[in-house]
């Protein structure tokens, strides 16, 4: 009963689990698009599917308040993502998006928005061979909502909308664990603002470590080490393209960005995207960059505090700055920019820096998935290359 959905699903299965006779790649072929169901799913009979308009500052702010009241919680029930309108345009509206993948539910009556699921185009890169894919992000179905088993009604009505366009693959995360990871990651936390985290139950203070002590312990330097480093511009789309396309070739999985989408989603955007490049003062070449995205939280009944200002490690590349000095250098613009946390997962070459630099493990786990193609083992953290939202 736990995974009656997903068991109906072209996905791993945990009874398939060390069959080494599976082969790697697309579980099932794609079927002709004649073959595709050309009307959505049935819906219980109270409610209407619709296509949300994030570019209406009125459907956008709907989106914004059901996820804001209804989305992803902490394992403690202390926070709640709380994804501003500008991140949801900037995270939805990539080069080539479909605005038909925005996809709500409304109630027939009241028109109330109960719920939502979205998908964006992404050329993915696996093993050797790029598959065009989506990244499956933010199913929410209101609290009131819940156990009525519409989560599985909007992940095949988006999973059909992605077919009609002739895609066949997906990726998605989830903190909780469904058939079958393609890889597990730890969440890690680097304390920013001691005595906010500490006031909200986001730390806990050490046996030994007063509060001062804290303060003494997570104390960063007041400026920036690294010569040469600025904000990204424009002109800078290039050779960051660059950067990060040699960078990501050395994963297993990992997004193939064009200059279109690198400058789409590494151009900074206040309070949603900010990217710092490292401009050689000799050779005025890029030789480094980092960018983070911004994510607070709601903090679910604190007297003091309303929201928790969180930065989350994007894509960092060092060619010559050491990886160390460039993400410590992230940490001092994202303390001078006043966010309380800076959180990273151990992807990618994050692992080694995480103690270095004084992140704390989270409680949690990532899960990274893909829909209709199957990897013959799972990847370390190590070995993935890819970030979402
Ligand atoms: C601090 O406020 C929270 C509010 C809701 C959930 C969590 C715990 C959690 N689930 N964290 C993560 O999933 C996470 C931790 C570190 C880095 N990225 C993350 O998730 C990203 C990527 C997946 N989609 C959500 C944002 C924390």
């Amino acid at each position: 009963q736990q995974h009656k959905f997903w068991e109906t699903q072209p996905v791993g299965q945990f009874k398939d689990a060390g069959d080494s006779s599976l082969s790697e790649g697309p579980i099932e072929q794609p079927t002709p698009l004649s073959e595709v169901k050309q009307e959505p799913y049935n819906l219980p009979d109270l409610y209407e599917w619709t296509i949300c308009d994030i570019g209406s500052d009125e459907v956008c702010n709907e989106v914004y308040l059901l996820l804001m009241n209804n989305y992803v919680e902490d394992d403690d029930n202390l926070f709640r993502f709380n994804y501003s309108k500008e991140f949801l345009r900037w995270g939805l509206r990539p080069p080539g998006y479909f605005q038909s993948w925005h996809i709500g539910v409304r109630v027939k009556a009241s028109k109330k928005l109960v719920a939502f699921i979205t998908g964006i185009p992404v050329k993915m890169r696996v093993c050797d061979e790029v598959v065009q894919m989506a990244e499956v992000n933010f199913l929410c179905v209101h609290k009131k909502l819940r156990s009525k088993r519409l989560a599985p009604v909007l992940i095949k009505e988006v999973t059909r909308r992605i077919h009609l366009e002739n895609i066949w693959q997906a990726a998605y995360t989830a903190g909780v664990l469904l058939p079958t990871p393609v890889a597990t990651c730890q969440y890690w936390h680097r304390t920013l603002n001691p005595k906010k985290l500490i006031d909200i139950g986001f730390s806990r203070l050490g046996d030994r470590m007063t509060m001062s002590r804290a303060i003494k312990l997570y104390r960063l330097p007041a400026s920036k080490a690294t010569p040469g480093l600025r904000k990204m511009e424009l002109r800078d789309v290039p050779s960051v393209t660059g950067l990060l396309q040699n960078y990501l070739s050395r994963f297993v999985v990992a997004p193939t960005f064009e200059e279109a989408e690198v400058e789409h989603w590494l151009l900074p955007q206040e309070n949603v995207v900010d990217s710092y490049v490292v401009e050689s003062p000799e050779t005025h070449e890029i030789t480094d960059f980092f960018s983070f995205y911004t994510l607070p939280s709601s903090i679910l009944n604190n007297p003091n505090y309303s929201n928790l200002k969180a930065a989350y490690s994007f894509y960092n590349v060092s060619t010559k700055t050491p990886l160390i000095q460039l993400m410590q250098d992230a940490l001092i613009v994202a303390k001078q920019k006043e966010f309380d946390v800076f959180n990273a997962l151990d992807v990618m070459d994050n692992d080694p820096l995480l103690k270095d630099l004084k992140f704390g493990r989270g409680d949690g786990q990532l899960y990274y998935y893909l829909y209709n193609y199957r990897l013959r083992e799972a990847m370390k953290p190590s070995e993935l290359g890819l970030v979402l939202l």
